[in-house]
């Protein structure tokens, strides 16, 4: 297999409260391939923008990155200047964020802001490029004269992906650019965003804790809980069988769109405050079918059949049960 583009070793990320700091990213690892696509998944606070931002090197203070790595093509971001970070990227990685009406200057037009990309790389891009990368998101290249303002939220979001394609780069990092829409425009963003990937081979790691986006779009699925990767695998492989509680637990609080109608679950309660992580499995507070060894031993990740699982369920020589995830849960 080719060596990953983006190689994310042991990333630690807290925020420095003053008091406990809060480790909102714990010893994250991630392989992402060429022309992959990874989404990552998990409720609200469990870490996901956090890491994204860490991977683009985008966090601000009071968040830091106190530990780790961030490989992109070979080279390690963490240490790198904010002048070289800066020409790399747009043109080798680029950044779609929730919202574009922020991320967009909003008195400067579309042409003016991607004028403005180009101007700030040496990297030599044809005169009509950015009618070209409007036309790509389904956007007629006239609103390179129009407003942010002037354009509907989808629009936007189309805008800022049509940027972040300029220079066609290696990796798109996209953290929830549909979650502003409705339902009708966010599944034709999706899809249009799954088209261009397959056309221009860039890969993608999306952030979204909408599970169904995740099921129709992405290839790989990390699950992420309390600042730490709890599952990772193929997204098929994960939908069918989750190795752990909290991801069949996640799969159980979405409808499925074409499966038999069952009742929703969800998961009791809420994820830690990261200050005060619980002992053992961070899970365990929420887990059905927790076990006494949980709150009094950390999991690693364990291979459990083609994904890897952070619970004790599938630690080597685990006498419990053999299949008590989809027993007691279901
Ligand atoms: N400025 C801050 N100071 C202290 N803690 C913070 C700050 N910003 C975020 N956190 C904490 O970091 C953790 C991770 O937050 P993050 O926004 O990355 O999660 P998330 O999974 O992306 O959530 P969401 O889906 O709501 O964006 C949370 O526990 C949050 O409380």
């Amino acid at each position: 297999m080719p060596k990953p583009i983006l190689e994310v070793r042991d990333l630690t990320v807290e925020y420095d409260t003053g008091d406990r700091p809060v480790v909102a990213v714990d010893a994250v690892d991630l392989d992402v391939h060429a022309g992959e696509f990874v989404g990552v998944v998990g409720e609200s606070g469990c870490g996901k923008s956090t890491l994204l931002f860490a991977i683009a090197q985008l966090l601000s203070s009071p968040a830091a990155i106190t530990g780790g790595s961030v490989r992109f093509q070979g080279q390690n971001l963490v240490a790198m200047s904010e002048t070289k970070l800066a020409a790399l990227r747009w043109r080798d990685f680029s950044v779609v964020m929730q919202s574009a009406m922020n991320a967009l200057n909003p008195v400067k037009s579309i042409g003016g802001q991607f004028k403005d990309a180009i101007m700030a790389h040496d990297e030599p891009v044809t005169d009509d490029r950015p009618a070209e990368v409007l036309r790509l998101v389904g956007i007629d290249p006239i609103h390179l004269k129009s407003y942010p303002h002037q354009l509907s939220g989808g629009m936007r979001q189309r805008a800022m992906i049509a940027m972040a394609l300029l220079f066609t780069p290696d990796l798109i990092i996209m953290d929830e650019p549909t979650s502003a829409l409705d339902v009708v425009a966010q599944r034709s963003l999706m899809v249009q965003i799954k088209d261009l990937q397959q056309k221009l081979g860039f890969a993608v790691v999306f952030v979204t804790h909408d599970m169904s986006l995740v099921s129709h779009f992405s290839d790989r699925l990390v699950v992420m809980y309390a600042g730490q990767v709890v599952e990772l695998g193929a997204t098929r492989a994960v939908f069918d069988n989750p190795a752990h509680p909290y991801s069949k637990g996640l799969l159980d609080a979405f409808p499925s769109i074409r499966g038999p109608k069952v009742p929703l679950t969800g998961i009791p309660g809420s994820p830690p405050n990261l200050a005060h992580p619980p002992s053992g499995c961070r899970f365990h507070p929420r887990c059905p079918v927790a076990f006494e060894d949980c709150p009094k031993i950390e999991p690693e990740l364990y291979q459990v059949g083609s994904v890897q699982a952070r619970c004790l369920l599938h630690a080597p020589g685990q006498t419990h049960a053999a299949d008590p995830i989809r027993e007691a849960t279901s």
